[in-house]
């Protein structure tokens, strides 16, 4: 069993070594997957904005397919706050004004905020997952600190270029599970997923 610390470093590597050719196709299957999501019952859909020095998967992918099937649906966006480690989030529109923020995170500068309670979806980044929907990040507990203030139901998605592993060695009481995960072959789905 690997900690997280091993696992970071490990996927951090393994999305660094893809080729550009691989990257573009992974990112393809996760969009083709992602069609096949139910989305009825979603008016708020939160979604994290690449990190192109880490090689994220590419969101931006699954915002055009959504703003062009599903326009009633209102995409959420947040910026970090890397004193508390909180979000605050904003709907994405046309005049949404992003700005680079210093770890290289494109943030939403302005417009209209909205209440982590009223997300019906999360869609999460991730490094690796586990059998269980546990996930590894970067480390700072945002996803984390944020899903707790979401309301019961809601639905956490993540999405990975990589299989799952089969447990992580060392979870915290602070570990929310995710209810789903995308990989470019297949969806999981995860103890409370509906
Ligand atoms: N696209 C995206 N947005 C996101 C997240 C994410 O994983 N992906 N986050 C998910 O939580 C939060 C930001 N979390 C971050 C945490 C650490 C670092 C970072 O650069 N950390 C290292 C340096 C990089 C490294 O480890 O190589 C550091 O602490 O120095 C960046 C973002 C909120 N927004
Ligand atoms: N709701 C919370 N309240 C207080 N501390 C929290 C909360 N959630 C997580 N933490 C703390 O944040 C730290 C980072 O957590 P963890 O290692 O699970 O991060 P991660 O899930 O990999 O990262 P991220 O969520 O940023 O992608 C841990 O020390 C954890 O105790």
């Amino acid at each position: 069993m690997k900690s997280k610390q091993e696992l970071r470093l490990e996927y951090k590597t393994k999305r660094c070594q893809l080729s550009l050719e691989e990257e573009t196709a992974l990112n393809e299957q996760l969009l083709s997957r992602f069609t096949k999501l139910d989305l009825s019952g979603v008016e708020f859909l939160h979604i994290f904005i690449p990190i192109g020095k880490y090689h994220e998967p590419n969101t931006y992918l699954i915002i055009n397919y959504v703003q062009e099937f599903f326009p009633q649906i209102k995409i959420v966006v947040s910026r970090s706050n890397f004193d508390d480690y909180s979000m605050q989030h904003f709907i994405l529109d046309e005049h949404t004004l992003f700005e680079m923020n210093s770890w290289g995170i494109p943030e939403p500068i302005s417009g209209i905020k909205v209440a982590s309670s009223v997300i019906d979806m999360i869609i999460v980044p991730l490094l690796i997952f586990d059998l269980f929907g546990y996930r590894v990040g970067y480390g700072k507990g945002f996803y984390d600190r944020f899903f707790s203030s979401c309301k019961v139901g809601v639905q956490r998605v993540g999405l990975s270029f990589f299989n799952p592993i089969d447990v992580i060695a060392d979870k915290n009481e602070y570990d929310v599970q995710l209810t789903k995960a995308i990989t470019p072959d297949q969806i999981y789905h995860f103890f409370d997923d509906k």
